[in-house]
């Protein structure tokens, strides 16, 4: 079944959950700061295991200490979805497992 966009409003009520991420243009982004490289390259590892676990893919980025999402569901156009949320929810909870802030 078709995932359905979320409406501004539900996106905002997710969004109020989800402390550090926001809504940059049609995806939800969030950057992290981590402890050293390694650190940041470990919550890159653990949060390509989690998108393969969801077949939900952000655009992940990786520095030299931080690490950034941003994700949108293209299946849907493009557009933020339930999944999106979803996969901020299980980013932010590994996070802190890493030192992430
Ligand atoms: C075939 C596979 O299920 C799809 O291509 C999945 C994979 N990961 C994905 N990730 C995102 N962000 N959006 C999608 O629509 C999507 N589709």
């Amino acid at each position: 079944m078709a995932v359905e966009p979320l409406s501004r409003k539900e996106i905002e009520e997710g969004l109020s959950e989800l402390p550090g991420w926001s809504l940059d243009g049609d995806r939800l982004t969030r950057s992290y700061r981590l402890g050293s490289h390694f650190a940041a390259t470990a919550l890159v590892v653990h949060v390509a295991r989690i998108q393969e676990e969801l077949d939900h893919h952000s655009e992940l980025t990786l520095g030299y200490d931080t690490v950034s999402l941003a994700v949108h569901t293209h299946s849907a156009g493009g557009v933020v979805t339930r999944l999106d949320i979803e996969l901020a929810r299980r980013v932010e909870q590994a996070a802190p497992v890493h030192g992430a802030r």
